[in-house]
């Protein structure tokens, strides 16, 4: 699995991309998030990481202004998350679907359209790494290959926050070698913020130099894996003393 690199090794980390200070949220009078608190730094990559219904997928709703807080803060590069913010990143829902009577070019060409920051070049480097065929029908596509057309839509933009939910979830093993070695090409030169969640800690594990563990709705740790790995830890025997 490839490694990280480039500006993000030097350790050069400068301002904060995601703060969250103290958030609530509750759906259906159930509190779903409690008490969450913790910072991403801009040109990080970090693992969210956490069991099944632990809260990720709702955190990272939050993080796009998708979904409010009923308290707490939520701010991306020092001001207030909200949908006046989706501009500045790129997201990746754990169960998104794209139109399936499109090719992936017909709805690569719609994308391109649709954001401002899109990058045709790097949208074709990226249909090539992560082999992506232009004329293939969606509704034809593998759960795989409509997880990396669905990647690529993601990484052709040039937000500076990059939020994948899941980018893993029925990709098979040389696709995710694929996905990995796409993110760390993006994130060689330090701009992009990545906050990835995933099941997937031993293959992705190389990847991470931040986790946020989060379980029950509630922060269960923030490690620096590089001071991980100085302790002689790793990050899934992090999480397996947290969660198990
Ligand atoms: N719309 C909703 N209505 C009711 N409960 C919800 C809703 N959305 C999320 N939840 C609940 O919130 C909790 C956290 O869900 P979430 O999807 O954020 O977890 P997750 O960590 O992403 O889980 P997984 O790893 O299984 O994807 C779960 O108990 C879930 O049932």
């Amino acid at each position: 699995m490839a490694q990280a690199s480039g500006a993000r090794a030097a350790g050069e980390k400068k301002a904060t991309a995601v703060k969250c200070d103290n958030v609530e949220v509750a759906i259906k009078r159930k509190l779903i998030l409690n008490g969450i608190s913790f910072d991403i730094p801009a040109g990080s990559l970090t693992g969210l990481l956490g069991p099944n219904g632990a809260g990720k997928s709702t955190l990272m709703r939050l993080l796009t202004g998708l979904l409010e807080p009923d308290s707490g803060r939520v701010e991306l590069f020092g001001r207030p998350a909200g949908t006046d913010r989706l501009g500045e990143l790129s997201f990746l829902p754990d169960r998104g679907q794209l139109p399936p009577h499109l090719t992936a070019g017909g709805w690569l060409d719609l994308a391109a359209g649709i954001y401002p920051d899109w990058n045709r070049e790097r949208e074709e480097e990226l249909a090539r790494e992560l082999g992506v065929y232009r004329d293939k029908k969606i509704g034809t596509m593998s759960r795989g290959e409509e997880a990396r057309l669905q990647l690529l839509t993601c990484l052709a933009r040039e937000a500076p926050l990059i939020i994948l939910d899941e980018p893993f979830a029925g990709v098979d093993m040389i696709s995710r070698e694929r996905i990995a070695s796409a993110v760390v090409a993006e994130m060689a030169d330090g701009q992009r913020t990545f906050l990835i969640a995933t099941h997937d800690i031993r293959e992705m594990e190389q990847l991470f130099d931040r986790i946020v563990l989060i379980g029950e709705g509630a922060i269960r740790g923030v490690h620096d894996v590089e001071e991980l790995r100085l302790g002689g830890r790793s990050v899934e025997s992090c999480y397996r003393d947290v969660f198990s």
